[in-house]
């Protein structure tokens, strides 16, 4: 694959292999699995570099933008002598005033258009005009390309392979003929009748969502939908069940519990089966509960041919039906199901499982004409970026992006590694973060835990969420649903919220911990820029982690450069300082202070590193040369968690062994100031005294002019 150095943007998208458009009936057959795209990933040394190598600070902020400032104990001989020859003289402010930042593109991109020129409406489908009216309602009058593609196809009864990148409204695109086939259906559906429909996601907040929408709009109050999802009371679940559902949506683990424990779950006159985001439910090693989850549906099938039921509704037996080419879901009298797989990429596995749950299918893909296939294409819509950092510096960074973001009003998600991650940045950012606050002597006050509260405003006027799949099911649900309602606010959470989850005003996607496969990095970013929005996908990178930027410009995704200093600024007002250099490292002696003062966050510090550090060393092969745990600087990033112990220190702790290590090793690099507790006290208590006379580590925030 040949790639180009160019500065401007254009649309993506990834293409592995060869592509066709719409292939009917079995055209993609089995074949011995290959580990995907091992053979046509570029070799890195083809790509041209990103930004030539820049001299290294080694001082606290100064060295924010050098992409290449690699200073590690651990590293290779080789990397030694590379690193040896490049000077310690940068500074933020030169870089600044860096030429054009360069990208790498993909010769040939092209892109899925959401909407098609055609413009054709809900109300030009042979559809319920209620049904159409409702639509409108509710702000959805033009069909998006794969609802256009599919919505025929679903109604004529054929099972379908659909292929559309993240987004596009593929929930649509089988929720509305599904609704308008049950309408329709004569004798009207009963609620003894049981699950016509069924519908499988991966994950609970994608059931939820799934099921909001099937239940906007639905009008025909006889069709009753319904949602199982887990981590709910299962008797609450059953009793909804013994009342009757017609359209039941759930994650594949809760559907099979269901199917087997619950008799008055009614399965064997399902009409349709939805394998919605196809490529995370296998992702998620969900295979055989979906091969379980086949089997049982066409047991009970099997055995609802000799039921009286049928007798009774139909007027004979189901095997005197003659049986219909193709399964209509209008037809009450075809035995056979009718099945849909939807995907925002085709992989092999897809492809597979595609072969055991479909009879003669349909393959439909978004793309225009023939450029499609075995790819996954990202909206153009959304724009890319890195941000390169000293990795003690990324906490700082990440914190001044929450800030400039936050002054735009933005919704942004931030990937974590971990649950732990992402509690330890919550309880951060909420108490020492949002509360930050300095006092009319410019003296920083601690959020919670400081004696006085009472002065303390947030400083930053954005709501922090967090969402991760150790959360009780109740909890999941509330802090997804005030999410999505919220007209602003920040998501930290982990892979659970990669894929499917539909949040319409997010405009930005930070991943704070690259994402394990190519394909996470692209369901990731496909949070943002949804049917047609426009959306920012921010990715944290440290030196060592550049060879990343070319990995993924070979797929077609090109990143531009931002610089730490544009964010930074945003730390000057917050911290009252006007050097962002300074304010930069007040805010992290700030986080440091509070952890070393606090227990439970400094444990949950110590617990949200090593669970970081597992999952960098847990990298699968394909990445692991990019994300290479032995290359990386552990005492680095043990500060980039605000913490001031070596990482064995931290082992320890995270094993019980010890509750605290006495004298933690001071940050010299980042601190100016001198450290403890009770020193730190008295500063500020002497600084709300009103007494001139500082300790020269407070000087930093003393020098600022008082405003006018
Ligand atoms: N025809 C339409 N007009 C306007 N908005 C639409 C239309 N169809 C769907 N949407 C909206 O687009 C958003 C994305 O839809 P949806 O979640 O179904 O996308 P998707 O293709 O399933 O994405 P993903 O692969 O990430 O799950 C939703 O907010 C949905 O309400």
């Amino acid at each position: 694959m040949e790639l180009e150095r160019i500065s401007n943007s254009q649309s993506l998208k990834i293409s592995w292999i060869k592509p066709t458009n719409v292939i009917k009936g079995r055209a993609l057959r089995r074949k011995k699995v290959i580990p995907n795209n091992r053979n046509n990933e570029p070799s890195t040394s083809a790509v041209r570099k990103v930004a030539e190598p820049s001299p290294v600070t080694s001082v606290g902020f100064k060295n924010f933008p050098k992409p290449t400032s690699v200073h590690i104990k651990r590293k290779h001989k080789k990397d030694k002598q590379k690193s040896s020859h490049q000077s310690d003289a940068d500074s933020v402010k030169q870089h600044a005033v860096e030429k054009e930042p360069q990208t790498y593109i993909m010769k040939e991109s092209v892109s899925e258009r959401v909407f098609t020129e055609s413009g054709k409406k809900f109300g030009d489908l042979d559809i319920h005009r209620h049904l159409v009216s409702n639509l409108e309602k509710i702000n959805f009058t033009t069909l998006t390309t794969v609802q256009e593609k599919v919505i025929p196809i679903l109604l004529s009864g054929k099972d379908m392979l659909v292929r559309s990148q993240t987004g596009s409204g593929k929930t649509l695109a089988y929720a509305v003929p599904i609704i308008d086939a049950l309408q329709s259906l004569t004798p009207r559906l009963k609620r003894t009748d049981g699950v016509q429909v069924m519908v499988v996601v991966p994950t609970r907040e994608l059931a939820l969502q799934t099921h909001e929408l099937f239940k906007s709009i639905n009008t025909f109050q006889w069709i009753v939908t319904s949602h199982l999802c887990g981590g709910e009371s299962r008797k609450s679940e059953k009793d909804r069940l013994r009342k009757g559902v017609h359209v039941l949506i759930g994650t594949p683990g809760r559907l099979l519990d269901h199917m087997f424990h619950t008799s008055a779950l009614k399965v064997n006159s399902v009409r349709c089966l939805i394998l919605d985001e196809a490529d995370q439910l296998l992702d998620m090693g969900f295979r055989r509960d979906i091969d379980s989850l086949v089997e049982e549906l066409n047991k009970s099938k099997a055995q609802e041919e000799y039921q009286p039921l049928d007798i009774l509704k139909h007027g004979h037996r189901a095997e005197d039906v003659e049986e219909t080419e193709g399964f209509s879901l209008k037809n009450p009298n075809s035995k056979n199901r009718q099945t849909i797989l939807l995907s925002a990429s085709l992989s092999q596995d897809v492809k597979e499982l595609a072969e055991f749950v479909l009879r003669e299918h349909t393959f439909v893909d978004a793309l225009d004409g023939s450029e499609s296939g075995e790819s996954l294409v990202i909206p153009d819509t959304i724009k890319h970026f890195f941000i390169m950092s000293g990795i003690k510096n990324r906490l700082v960074l990440l914190s001044a992006m929450i800030a400039a973001k936050s002054k735009q009003n933005s919704k942004i998600f931030i990937f974590m590694a971990s649950t732990q991650m992402v509690e330890f940045h919550y309880e951060l950012f909420t108490n020492f973060l949002q509360k930050v606050s300095v006092n009319s002597d410019n003296v920083i006050l601690d959020g919670v835990g400081s004696d006085d509260d009472s002065d303390l405003e947030g400083v930053l006027d954005t709501k922090f969420f967090k969402l991760h799949g150790s959360m009780d099911q109740k909890m999941r649900k509330q802090v997804f649903t005030e999410f999505r309602a919220a007209k602003s606010g920040v998501l930290l959470c982990t892979d659970v919220a990669a894929r499917g989850i539909d949040v319409p005003a997010a405009d930005c996607v930070i991943q704070y911990t690259g994402p394990q496969t190519d394909k996470d990095y692209l369901h990731r970013v496909g949070r943002t820029g949804r049917v047609g929005k426009s959306g920012t996908a921010i990715i944290f990178l440290t030196p060592e982690e550049e060879e990343y930027i070319p990995k993924l410009g070979a797929l077609g995704v090109q990143l531009k450069r931002l610089h730490a200093v544009d964010f930074l600024n945003c730390l000057c007002e917050i911290m009252s300082e006007p050097d962002y250099e300074k304010a930069g490292r007040a805010l992290q002696q700030h986080y440091e202070n509070a952890i070393n003062e606090n227990k439970n966050l400094r444990y949950t510090a110590c617990m949200a590193y090593s669970t970081w550090s597992r999952f960098y060393n847990s990298y699968p092969s394909k990445m692991r040369a990019i994300f290479d745990f032995k290359r990386i600087n552990l005492g680095h990033y043990a500060t980039s968690f605000g913490l001031r112990y070596t990482p064995s220190e931290i082992g320890k702790i995270v094993r019980g062994q010890v509750e605290n290590i006495e004298s933690p090793r001071l940050n010299q690099k980042l601190s100016n100031y001198t450290d403890g507790a009770q020193e730190k006290k008295k500063k500020v208590k002497r600084a709300i005294g009103n007494i001139s006379e500082f300790d020269s580590g407070l000087q930093p925030l003393k020098k600022k002019k008082k405003k006018s």
